[in-house]
């Protein structure tokens, strides 16, 4: 005779499975969320935007709200389009909602185990550990003396050649990344790696952005001739130049660490570590190789992005401009670079990094998620294996999160009385629950130093570019002593000058002030970087 405590134990399992699937077979039966009609066949296929989809489903989301649905080749898609609907998915159900959709294009050109696009599961929670440590919020005070060494080489860079200022930055973020990761300092434009970056770029750039349609769980099986086939090109040329790229770095590592020439990295720490717990193997080596270059997969671009945008926002907005130059003449002062003790003094500065990040989210529909199980959410069914995106565009410009969110306003993020107290969209622009971006707080220092250094040393670059400059000056390349005094010639006009050496021009600097007084201007050239000051 079973006892009754048994039995009662049965009669909960068999209700808890009956009311399991009656739930299921309710949950079944629920509509799913609005969407614009679809094709019986294609469902939303022929309706899908091939570029900027994110400004369409802005604007659908205003007609078929914040969870709006679409069907593509059969494959369900679950557009949000505001902060309530992705917190409550992504972030409070994320144990749901962590998973990747496939990325049949990235597997093959060997992205296979790529953190970011890796399935939520063993594998992926042991990468992301791995990674995890050494980019957290703590740790990465560590890396500020990289970062304060490469915003000098970019200020630098930009004297030099302020044209090429799109190069620069990209050296910038990309030069911080190689050294955190390998130990590997970029000296040069002509650098082996940088240049391995840039070729990385330029093959993404070729190809195209991938659309929704790669995405797609039926991409493997479409043929060469669809539409869209380009990808078959791209694997091509993409698929040995990536092995290179990832295997290249990590093996100069390994050979430096034999020969006890290599410097602290990422690479070397994991390694080091490996070995010491005995775990270095083929495999514990692959894992490391795919990590490092995620880092700059993850973070290269996406931090050149925002300072480009930051310039961007400079021109459109002159206003925003001067009174974060102003906060920093205060501040700092102009004998000196801003660094990172001065940060919390500079709050106009730092709301308008977080402004450049909110105003156009770098990447738009973030990284998709994608539901394991069906779920239920405000009376819809959310299918099994749905790919979800958070619409970080529509987030960002939610009116009402945002006052006047189209216009560009740093203020809004200062506490009241001085601003509008509204809050940064953390997941409009790094993502979401257990897949939210782990270099953010490297990130954010990056983009913070470049801005803060870039608004102390110049005023608006490209800009200027194309004003004569009013003085010539005949200055060493490297001074030989730290100050050098000079006198303007005019000073009412827009101040510009160019640094010749036996007539050859060297470099060009432009003040970064826009009305100097007369008087004198004291250019130094510091080790640290190039900085100028009015004397009256
Ligand atoms: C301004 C710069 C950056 C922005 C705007 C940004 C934004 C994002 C976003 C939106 C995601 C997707 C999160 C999600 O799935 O919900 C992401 C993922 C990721 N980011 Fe960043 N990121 C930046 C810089 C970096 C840096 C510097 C690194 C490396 C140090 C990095 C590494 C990664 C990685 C590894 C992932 C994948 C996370 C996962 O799937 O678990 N990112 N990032």
């Amino acid at each position: 005779m079973p006892g009754p405590l048994l039995l009662v134990a049965v009669a909960a399992a068999a209700a808890a499975v009956l009311c399991g699937l009656w739930s299921k077979r309710q949950r079944h039966a629920l509509p799913l969320p609005p969407g614009p009609p679809a094709d019986p066949f294609l469902g939303h296929l022929r309706l899908m935007p091939s570029h900027n989809p994110h400004e369409t489903f802005f604007e659908w989301s205003k007609q078929y709200g914040d969870v709006m649905y679409l069907d593509v080749l059969g494959k369900p898609v679950l557009i949000l389009s505001s902060e309530d609907a992705a917190t409550d998915l992504l972030d409070k159900r994320s144990a749901n909602y962590s998973d990747r959709p496939r990325f049949p294009i990235y597997q093959r050109i060997g992205w296979r185990d790529i953190m970011a696009f890796l399935p939520y599961g063993t594998y992926y929670r042991k990468l992301r550990k791995m990674f995890g440590v050494p980019f957290d919020r703590a740790q990465v005070a560590a890396y500020k003396p990289i970062q304060e060494q490469e915003a000098n080489a970019l200020l630098m860079n930009v004297l030099r050649d302020p044209a090429a200022l799109d190069t620069h930055v990209h050296r910038y973020s990309a030069a911080i990344i190689f050294e955190i990761t390998y130990g590997h300092r970029v000296r040069s434009h002509d650098d082996e790696y940088f240049r391995m970056s840039e070729q990385f770029i330029r093959l993404l750039l070729d190809a195209g952005r991938p659309s929704l349609l790669d995405i797609s769980e039926h991409f493997d099986k479409l043929p060469s001739w669809f539409p869209g086939a380009w990808y078959q090109r791209y694997i091509q040329d993409t698929a040995p130049f990536l092995h290179h790229m990832i295997d290249h770095p990590v093996a100069v590592v390994q050979k430096e660490m034999a020969a006890g020439t290599a410097q602290p990295s990422f690479v070397s720490h994991h390694i080091d570590e490996l070995a010491r717990q005995g775990k270095l193997t083929d495999e514990t080596r692959h894992d490391v190789r795919m990590l490092a270059h995620q880092i700059l997969g993850g973070g290269s671009e996406t931090t050149w992005h925002t300072v480009m945008l930051f310039v961007a926002c400079m021109l459109l907005n002159p206003d925003a401009q001067a009174r974060a130059q102003a906060e920093l003449d205060g501040v700092v002062g102009r004998g000196r670079l801003p660094d990172f003790t001065d940060r919390a003094a500079l709050p106009y500065v730092g709301a308008l990094v977080q402004e450049t990040m909110r105003w156009n989210p770098v990447l738009p529909l973030g990284v998709p998620h994608r539901a394991v199980a069906e779920d239920e959410y405000r009376g819809w069914r959310v299918p099994a294996g749905a790919t979800v995106l958070a619409n970080a565009k529509a987030i960002a410009w939610d009116a009402r999160r945002f006052h006047e969110p189209h216009r560009f306003k740093p203020e809004r993020f200062l506490p009241a009385p001085a601003g509008a107290g509204e809050a940064f969209p953390v997941g409009a622009v790094f993502g979401w629950g257990r897949r939210i971006c782990p270099g953010r707080f490297l990130a954010d220092n990056s983009a913070w130093l470049a801005i803060a250094r870039l608004l102390a040393a110049f005023d608006s670059p490209s800009t200027r570019l194309d004003s004569p400059p009013i003085a010539t000056l005949t200055l060493p390349l490297i001074c030989p002593s730290p100050q050098s005094r000079v006198v303007m010639e005019n000073p009412q006009t827009y101040v510009a000058y160019r640094f010749e050496k036996s007539g050859a021009p060297l470099a060009r600097v432009e003040l970064p002030w826009a009305d100097p007084q007369e008087g004198e201007v004291v250019v130094k050239v510091l080790a640290s970087g190039v900085c100028a000051t009015m004397v009256p």
